[in-house]
């Protein structure tokens, strides 16, 4: 299975419009492909708030409309990452789009932990409660957004659920990269799944973005990983490697479900 990540720099000076219709350019050139991954919310930038609002879209809107052409011109299953999605009801969401070689809409996930604590995303979008698999010929994706990546739990309910490939786009700040790479590689290792996990570039709304995208096989290893910059990284793996990994070391049969809730025992003196 070959997958593109395509690690889109999102910088001030280029319009939304402008992006899309670049980022779609750049999506047609990896046909050849099998999955192509783009970046949390890289119509506005992750960290661009004041954005949020003036560039929502409703789920069928002008980025879903571009992206689904261009899966069907590259002839990929393209991961669009997410878009700052306006719901009937009014409601914002950080919504993931994933679209078949077909151009149809094969799964949307609405981001459950947002980042923030108590200003940005966190404040100005609502929080997703699904969590979404996908099946593929070759595989199945599981999917999670950028801040998703701290909280082992959601990744063990996709794994639950059959996932082997682990796709994170996310809008990952340079000042926390060390988390981002550890992150990536803690949940591949303890779920023995594939991590894609794939960032963007540039600098916006004063926060220099960590690039650094990186693909982990299910023993832990950094099959790929790109620079600073855009780069569109380009990666050849196995999936039927996740059912070898947990075959040699069933680490994950051994997990123990439904555990009392824990006691706390006293300390004696
Ligand atoms: O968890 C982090 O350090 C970064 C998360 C983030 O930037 C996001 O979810 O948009």
């Amino acid at each position: 299975m070959r997958a593109s990540l395509m690690q889109i720099a999102v910088n001030e000076g280029e319009t939304v419009q402008a992006r899309r219709g670049r980022v779609a350019s750049l999506v047609r050139e990896q046909a050849g492909a099998d999955l192509v991954v783009l970046p949390e919310l890289w119509t506005t930038g992750a960290f661009a708030f004041e954005e949020f609002a003036a560039e929502a879209e409703p789920l069928r809107g002008p980025t879903y409309e571009v992206m689904a052409e261009a899966a069907v011109e590259a002839g990929v299953w393209l991961h669009a990452g997410s878009v700052p999605e306006r719901d009937p009801d009014g409601t914002l969401y950080n919504t993931s789009l994933l679209f078949s070689p077909a151009g149809d809409l094969a799964a949307s996930y609405r981001k459950i932990h947002r980042f923030g604590f108590d200003k940005g995303e966190a404040v100005l979008m609502g929080a997703g409660r699904a969590p979404v698999t996908v099946p593929l010929p070759a595989t199945t994706l599981g999917v999670a957004t950028c801040y998703d990546l701290r909280f082992p739990e959601l990744f063990r309910a996709l794994v639950e659920t059959g996932a082997e490939v682990l796709v994170v786009p996310a809008g990952w700040p340079e000042r926390r990269r060390a988390h981002w790479t550890l992150l990536a590689r803690a949940r591949a290792v303890e779920n023995q799944a594939f991590v894609l996990a794939c960032g963007t570039a540039g600098t916006h709304a004063g926060v220099p973005q960590a690039g650094h995208s990186i693909v982990v096989d299910p023993w832990g290893e950094v099959l790929a990983e790109a620079g600073a910059g855009e780069e569109v990284l380009t990666v050849d793996f196995d999936p039927a490697e996740v059912a070898r990994t947990r075959e040699r070391f069933p680490a994950l049969k051994d997990r123990v479900l439904g555990l009392e809730t824990p006691r706390r025992d006293a300390f004696q003196v």
